[in-house]
């Protein structure tokens, strides 16, 4: 292991980096707040200041999955299909089998300049969560219940919202609606056996409701939906431990479009259009598991240095007056100022994984624990 992977891997940087992106998170977020009055002047003006915001904080991830930890992120797609990337407003249906997968889906984000205006269908508690749960609050992002008779009208009313949007976005739907396990694979599989529709190998039976409701109601303002599929090299499971500890991963993304006229009206007609589409993504899973490649050219665009330029600005912004309160304290000479900074600190570092627990089910604790006793 070298000198700097050796530095990456170590808990105080992840201590500084967690510190950056919080402090500034909870900056950005009291700044968002304070677009409220911009709203009743000019909408269109509060979104494209929080479209800016909303950057500055979700391309901090992408700069450390990029710059930090090094990952590559390989795009297979149609040199046709290309040209329209980041110049229109666009449906993803993503597989969500990864820790990462969001990430990943960012990272392209910013390469096509659409990161600060992306969207997703995200589940209602993870707007409750600090920095990045307020930041999508602000941004306009659609929450759902996961209960369809409330979901019907709430989803179908933020998307609404949406037709008056001033900039490019592209919005991210999981149709599988929640994360891949072996577990709730084999449930899923018993669920499309019980419907009679064909077996997946490597996803979940998509939900059709929240993809015919997005696409109903983006109609006229979504050109095409991205049909994207996200699979890693040499079997690698990444982690976002793993990224924070600077472990370089391969991710490959195979996108299609797939213009939106093309897609049936009819609820019913949908939801057999979007099994065909993830039968569809099963092959391209499988010839992935198989050749190690997604049918169609790579046509990647480069890592850009907005992102990183952005970090290193708000990492000075952050440590600096970190840096003069720890000289400060250590120059007093207090030991009861430090005693009480030391279970602060203490307190700071079981609270976030707590906080991660009540969140996230714990798993990426359990992970975290697993790799720390292994
Ligand atoms: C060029 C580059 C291109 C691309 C780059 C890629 C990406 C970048 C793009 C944007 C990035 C933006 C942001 C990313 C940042 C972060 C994202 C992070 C987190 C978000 C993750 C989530 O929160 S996922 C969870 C929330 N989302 C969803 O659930 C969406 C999918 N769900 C739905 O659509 C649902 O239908 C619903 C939520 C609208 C309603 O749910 P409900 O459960 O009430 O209804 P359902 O119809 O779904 O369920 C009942 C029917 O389902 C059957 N059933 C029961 N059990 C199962 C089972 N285990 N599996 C499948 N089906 C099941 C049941 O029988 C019912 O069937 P009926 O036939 O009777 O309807
Ligand atoms: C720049 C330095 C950064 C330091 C690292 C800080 C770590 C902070 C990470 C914040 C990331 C928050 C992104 C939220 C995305 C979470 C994805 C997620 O939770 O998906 C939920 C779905 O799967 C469904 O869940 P289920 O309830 O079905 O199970």
């Amino acid at each position: 292991m070298g000198l700097l992977q050796l530095l990456k891997s170590q808990f105080l940087c992840h201590l500084i980096l967690c510190y950056v992106f919080v402090v500034s998170g909870l900056f950005i977020n009291l700044l968002q707040f304070c677009t409220l009055p911009v709203w009743m002047v000019s909408k269109q003006l509060a979104r494209r200041i929080n479209i800016r915001l909303a950057y500055c904080l979700s391309s901090q991830m992408v700069a450390m999955l990029e710059w930090w930890s090094g990952t590559e992120c390989t795009l297979y797609t149609e040199p046709q299909s290309y040209r329209f990337y980041g110049k229109e407003n666009a449906i993803v249906v993503l597989n969500h089998s990864y820790d990462i997968d969001f990430l990943c889906g960012w990272t392209f984000c910013e390469r096509f300049g659409v990161l600060g205006s992306s969207k997703v269908l995200a589940k209602k508690e993870l707007s409750y969560v600090p920095v990045i749960g307020w930041m999508w609050y602000f941004l306009e992002i659609v929450f759902c219940k996961r209960k369809w008779e409330e979901d019907r009208t709430l989803v179908a009313q933020s998307l609404q919202k949406l037709h008056d949007y001033p900039e490019h976005f592209w919005f991210l739907l999981y149709c599988e609606g929640t994360r891949f396990t072996p577990k709730k694979h084999q449930v899923s599989m018993q669920v499309a056996e019980s419907k009679g529709l064909p077996i997946l190998k490597h996803h979940l039976l998509p939900r059709t409701k929240g993809f015919w409701v997005t696409v109903q109601n983006l109609r006229g303002k979504a050109a095409a939906v991205y049909d994207s599929t996200l699979n890693f090299q040499n079997n690698e499971k990444p982690t976002l431990l793993g990224v924070l500890n600077g472990e370089k991963y391969h991710a490959d993304l195979y996108v299609r479009r797939i213009p939106l006229d093309l897609i049936p009206e009819d609820e019913a007609e949908c939801a057999a259009w979007l099994h065909k589409l993830y039968q569809e993504k099963d092959s391209f899973q499988e010839q992935y598991t198989q050749t190690g490649r997604f049918p169609g050219p790579i046509v990647s665009p480069p890592r850009r240095l907005w992102s990183l330029i952005n970090w290193l600005f708000w990492s000075c912004l952050m440590l600096y007056p970190l840096g003069v309160l720890l000289t400060g304290l250590i120059s007093s000479g207090s030991m009861l100022s430090i005693i009480v900074s030391l279970v602060f600190c203490s307190a700071g570092t079981v609270g976030v994984p707590s906080l991660w627990h009540l969140y996230f089910g714990g798993r990426w604790l359990k992970r975290l624990q697993l790799e720390f006793v292994g």
